[in-house]
């Protein structure tokens, strides 16, 4: 009895998800699914400490975090059907906390209403298909360029926690000190997971980090964790608070405020789907299928994440973890929503992945990613030239939506300048003067 009922269960995952028409089971996908998690797991956190110096409660943050991350992998997952996890974004939490709070002198109660109001703006755009549109109208090129910047991006997120890279006043960065015990835990972790990878293991990104956290335990590198599971933290500090600020949005300070939340989470999500996607072998003529549903997940989950008490939530770049190790369907995604909700039962287990613990990861999905670099016609400068700026912007500039921007900055002027003007499409016309007016508005 029970076996058929495990054996009907699996059929109708199986249709529902597609498993077996992507060529994919739910072993795979379980693996995929949690392997995403624990490249993510960091963001449950770093994220608290980020919004903490707001102000805001950490323990709520905490919570909130992995119950947004949650509901947006879930709509992701079951209605998109992609194998994308969102959780709150790091360039925006550090916007929203250094730049908006802090510097601008907006408190948190009024920023998490705004975010709220530029998730609905989100979810407008991509409901009336505006977005899905302008996705599919940035070119090729452009695409895998973003594809392969935002591997050179994580790669150097991952770099810095191994302390591998550190900053240097006179170079802006530099090399750092390899013999720290944290930094070499890391080396032993790219190591170990590339040798996994190089043998040709599917979970390797997922099994290297389970012998990097191991080693860093059992060398007193990572403190063994204290217990195993803990009481959830009260949500009550944060969760609601943004209704009490509706009425103090309306300022032009806030249109700014709400308009760049919008912004960097529109291109940082578009970039992200489409960079996953091409990885997974998802996009079609370079076009993403369901593009507008997997943005309305991405905007749900800004809305409810707002409401729980966290800044911007939106598809996560660490997806293509969970993809190198072959999650092809939403299923990976359900998987790595119901560890962020288990996540806020067993907290003290999450401080062994450290980020010495998931730099690996970051590093050697930077290096799928960047194999986009092939697909990119060099020797038509008109093309390499924009697509060159997208990558070497992302790392350099530590931001994703910078990227994008500098491509479709460039990319019309050199058309143009080429006298290929009637090649490009009017939306990227119109993208253009988005981005100048963006980049008028950092001046
Ligand atoms: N795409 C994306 N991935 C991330 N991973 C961690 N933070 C981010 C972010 O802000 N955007």
């Amino acid at each position: 009895m029970g076996r058929s009922r495990t054996a009907v269960a699996r059929r109708n995952a199986d249709q529902y998800f597609g498993l077996s028409a992507a060529g994919t089971t739910v072993r795979t996908e379980v693996v995929g699914g949690v392997t995403t998690f624990l490249a993510m797991a960091y963001i449950l956190f770093v994220n608290p400490q980020i919004l903490g110096t707001t102000g805001m409660d950490i323990s709520a943050v905490f919570v909130a975090t992995a119950l947004a991350a949650a509901l947006g992998s879930l709509v992701m997952g079951l209605w998109a059907r992609y194998p994308i996890a969102l959780a709150p974004g790091m360039g925006l939490n550090a916007f929203f906390a250094f730049t908006v709070v802090l510097v601008m002198g907006i408190p948190w109660e009024t920023a998490l209403a705004g975010t709220f109001v530029s998730g609905i703006l989100f979810f407008i755009l991509a409901v009336t298909g505006v977005r899905g549109a302008i996705v599919n109208a940035i070119p090729l090129h452009l695409k895998f360029a973003t594809g392969a910047g935002i591997g050179l991006f994580i790669a150097f997120i991952g770099l810095r926690n191994a302390g591998i890279v550190v900053e240097s006043e006179a170079t802006l960065v530099g090399l750092g000190d390899l013999r720290r015990p944290e930094t070499l835990l890391a080396i032993f972790g790219v190591l170990v997971t590339a040798a996994f990878l190089i043998r040709g293991f599917k979970g390797g990104v997922f099994y290297g980090m389970i012998f990097t956290a191991a080693a860093g335990v059992v060398t007193g590198v990572i403190a063994a964790p204290a217990g195993v599971v803990s009481a959830v933290p009260s949500l009550a500090p944060t969760f609601g608070a943004a209704f009490g600020s509706i009425g103090e949005l309306f300022t032009a300070q806030m249109a700014v405020v709400i308009l760049t939340m919008l912004f960097v989470d529109f291109f940082d999500t578009s970039g992200t789907l489409i960079a996953v996607a091409n990885q997974a072998g998802f996009l079609r003529n370079g076009e993403l299928p369901r593009a507008n549903k997997a943005l309305m997940a991405d905007s749900v989950a800004t809305m409810g994440g707002a409401v729980l008490g966290t800044s911007t939530t939106t598809s996560y770049i660490e997806s293509s973890a969970g993809v190198s190790a072959g999650a092809r369907t939403g299923l990976a995604s359900v998987v790595t929503a119901v560890l962020f909700v288990l996540s806020i039962f067993f907290s003290p287990l999450l401080a062994v992945v450290t980020p010495e613990v998931t730099a690996p990861a970051l590093i050697l999905v930077g290096v799928f990613m960047a194999t986009a670099l092939g697909d990119i016609e060099w020797s038509k400068l008109e093309y390499a030239i924009p697509a060159f700026m997208t990558v070497a912007a992302m790392p350099l500039t530590y931001s994703i939506a910078n990227g994008i921007a500098f491509g479709l900055f460039l990319y019309p002027i050199l058309m143009v300048l080429k006298g290929r003007w009637r090649d490009v499409h009017p939306i990227t016309y119109a993208l253009f003067v988005v981005v100048t007016a963006y980049f008028i508005w950092l001046m």
